[in-house]
């Protein structure tokens, strides 16, 4: 919690309620047109309203990470209304407080998901003048909020039942406890066994048993922190604290983003990774913070394992044991590897020498012996065991005639009563680029234009970035748009992730109406919590999604929310950021990349094979869906399932392995043995 300031001019009357989690919360802001200030201090020595900054600011609490720098001042000073979910009943609320959320434990504040982002009001220029052309919004032109609004009325109502992650199966736990042992793991199995699934509840381990409070250190934080207290442990290294601290990355920059991570080249501090190992170590020692995580990191994280480079995972190890100053594989790092080799290979450029599977690199197997292995068998995502078994053929690139003819039975269209359609998923990005841009363009309903905000930060060396390169880093590793084009009856996906169970990612749903945040209150539209964090920005419309209610998965969104505009970040190798955007969360889904579908779940889907050029990419796209009852399939031929003879070799022993021990362990079970 921190000093709060806010603006008399905004005055807010406060209505005691319960935590968003509870069933219905109620703010009711009070904008006047005068500009004089009031300070509010929650926690500090005296908790109260202040005239002055100074006279706030010494009321702080000493000693705790809540020290105001003149950029936070600035940023809560600007502030219409700031969200509070345990308010103070003691507090004296009288003189026109706001209600605060600042809980560190909050998804505003996890990676990838930001409070306080500025706003982009799309909608005014039209609203002012209903035949002038939208202008589109830049951050020269951008509206500004008008203070001199009379009241605004915000309910907030709880999400229905929203689920949450599983609960993990008898072998997800196993793996999980061996990791928390501290053993090396790479875990694998068919699409849709709960890999990341998996992953976050490890990653929700390690983080619970950091020390508490220092989740949202910045390395340089955790460098003097770590220094502080081994002079304080008379120059030895405090035990335990370093036992959970975890580098969470992937393969790709969407893969990151899902897990609240970064790319294993942002996290390495390598760069696009193409120099020798050697100028590589040079490279990282030289910078401070690069070397320290490096050096301090207990275990690494790295999902979509099967688009890393065997040559790329060679060097890694290399480095880890060189700037870690340490013989043992990985330089001692434990290794927490997942993906599925079955599914999309390293990208590739035709005029590249052959790539290598991870498996297939020189340390692999000193990083993984047989035993620190394990396939998960257990299939979640579909439940029809035809098609479980159709696609476990499939991974291996198999199709009988049989499943050849089942397949081809999904040439139909699929129709449902609610009018959501099918996402459809196409191997080509120009081929998904032009349905988008076609299927809006045929919607005679008035197109909302939403331009994102990219905030450019600093490279790893510590250099602000320019404007040009924060868009080109966030085009590359995120999939929320620069420019989000939406209309009445567009088809949508929800891209963000939330593990409080406010909102998941994957969501299909149809735009109904754009509204404003108290439109939408009096509507009966569910606005998920983070909703209030945009209130500056009152008049602005934001888009209201009929999301389809989910038949099979646990996590689940209300029907019908408001979704207004989130931030999501990229980090730099420092582990700060290079790059934030401040978009709305949802992307047209009339079209997608079976590449950027990958790890998704999505329950109405529809694809075209024509023009498949990669080994896995049949499977990725087809164990997309949950049922064969919902799929439809263009173009399928048995020759479009392939499979890389590689994997195929390389896994066969490993799975017979696997399959022989659990026969032998189901076997046991039973036995009874005296010995
Ligand atoms: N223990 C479990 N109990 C019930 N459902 C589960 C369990 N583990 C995973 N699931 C569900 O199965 C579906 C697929 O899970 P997940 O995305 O983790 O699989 P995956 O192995 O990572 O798939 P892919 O390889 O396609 O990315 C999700 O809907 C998830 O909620």
């Amino acid at each position: 919690m921190s000093v709060q300031l806010m603006p008399k001019s905004k005055r807010i009357s406060r209505v005691p309620s319960p935590p968003y989690h509870s069933h219905s919360s109620k703010l009711t802001t009070k904008l006047s047109g005068k500009r004089t200030k009031y300070y509010g201090v929650k926690i500090g020595r005296i908790p109260g309203v202040y005239k002055t900054w100074e006279e706030a600011e010494v009321q702080k609490f000493v000693g705790k990470a809540q020290v105001h720098t003149s950029a936070s001042r600035k940023l809560l000073k600007g502030r219409s209304l700031v969200v509070d979910q345990d308010l103070d009943e003691d507090f004296d609320f009288s003189a026109d407080f706001v209600k605060v959320d600042l809980d560190p434990h909050s998804d505003f504040l996890k990676p990838g998901v930001k409070p306080y982002a500025p706003f982009v009001d799309v909608d005014r220029d039209r609203r002012q003048s209903p035949d002038k052309k939208p202008r589109k919004v830049t951050s020269k032109n951008k509206a500004r909020t008008d203070v001199s609004e009379s009241v605004t009325t915000i309910t907030v109502e709880s999400a229905p039942a929203l689920g949450s992650e599983p609960v993990l199966s008898f072998q997800q736990q196993q793996i999980l406890e061996r990791i928390l042992a501290g053993e090396n793991f790479f875990f694998t199995g068919s699409a849709g066994t709960g890999k990341s699934v998996l992953l976050r509840a490890i990653i929700r381990e390690f983080n619970k048993r950091r020390t508490k409070g220092n989740l949202k250190q910045t390395p340089e934080e955790r460098v003097e922190e770590k220094w502080r207290n081994y002079v304080a442990n008379g120059g030895k290294p405090t035990e335990g604290e370093d036992r959970w601290t975890l580098g969470v990355t992937a393969s790709t920059g969407m893969a990151a983003i899902n897990i609240g991570g970064s790319t294993v080249h942002s996290w390495a501090g390598i760069g696009l990774g193409q120099f020798p190992v050697d100028r590589l170590v040079n490279n990282i020692r030289s910078n401070n913070v690069t070397r320290d995580r490096w050096q301090s990191t207990h275990a690494l994280v790295i999902d979509e394992i099967s688009m890393i480079d065997g040559k790329l995972f060679d060097k890694l190890e290399e480095i880890a044991r060189k700037v870690r100053n340490n013989n043992k594989p990985f330089g001692g790092l434990q290794l927490i590897v997942s993906g599925d080799f079955f599914q999309l290979p390293p990208v590739a450029k035709p005029e590249d020498p052959p790539f290598k599977f991870a498996f297939e690199a020189k340390s692999w197997s000193k990083c993984f012996p047989r035993e620190n292995m394990m396939a998960l068998t257990r299939v979640f995502r579909q439940k029809e065991d035809v098609f479980v078994r159709l696609l476990e053929s499939m991974r291996k690139g198999h199709v009988s005639m049989e499943d050849t003819k089942l397949l081809r039975t999904c040439n139909r269209v699929v129709e449902y009563t609610d009018g959501v359609e099918a996402v459809g998923l196409y191997p080509s990005k120009n081929e998904v680029e032009t349905i988008n841009r076609q299927r809006l363009a045929a919607l005679n309903t008035p197109l909302q234009e939403y331009l994102a905000h990219d905030a450019p930060g600093v490279n790893s060396k510590g250099y602000d970035i320019s404007q040009a390169d924060a868009t080109a880093i966030l085009d590359k590793n995120t999939i929320w748009v620069k420019e989000l084009s939406l209309k009445v009856g567009a088809l949508v996906m929800l891209v963000t992730v939330s593990h409080n169970t406010e909102m998941m990612t994957d969501s299909i749903g149809k735009i109904t109406d754009f509204m404003t945040l108290s439109e939408a209150s009096s509507s009966g539209v569910y606005l998920p919590p983070r909703a209030a964090q945009v209130n500056a920005a009152p008049h602005v419309k934001w888009p209201v999604v009929e999301f389809v209610p989910s038949k099979y998965a646990t996590n689940r969104i209300a029907t019908k929310t408001i979704i207004p505009q989130m931030c999501v970040d990229v980090l730099n190798a420092m582990g700060t950021v290079e790059a934030e955007r401040h978009q709305i969360p949802l992307i047209l889904a009339w079209a997608l990349t079976i590449h950027k579908s990958q790890g998704q779940t999505i329950e109405r889907v529809k694809i075209d094979l024509n023009k498949i050029f990669v080994q896995g990419q049949t499977y990725v796209a087809i164990s997309r869906a949950v049922s064969l009852e919902n799929l439809e399939i263009r173009n399928f031929a048995a020759h479009k399932v392939m499979a890389h003879q590689r994997v195929i070799a390389w896994a066969a022993p490993f799975e017979q392995e696997q399959a022989e021990d659990e026969h032998w362990d189901e076997l046991l079970k039973d036995a009874d043995f005296d010995f």
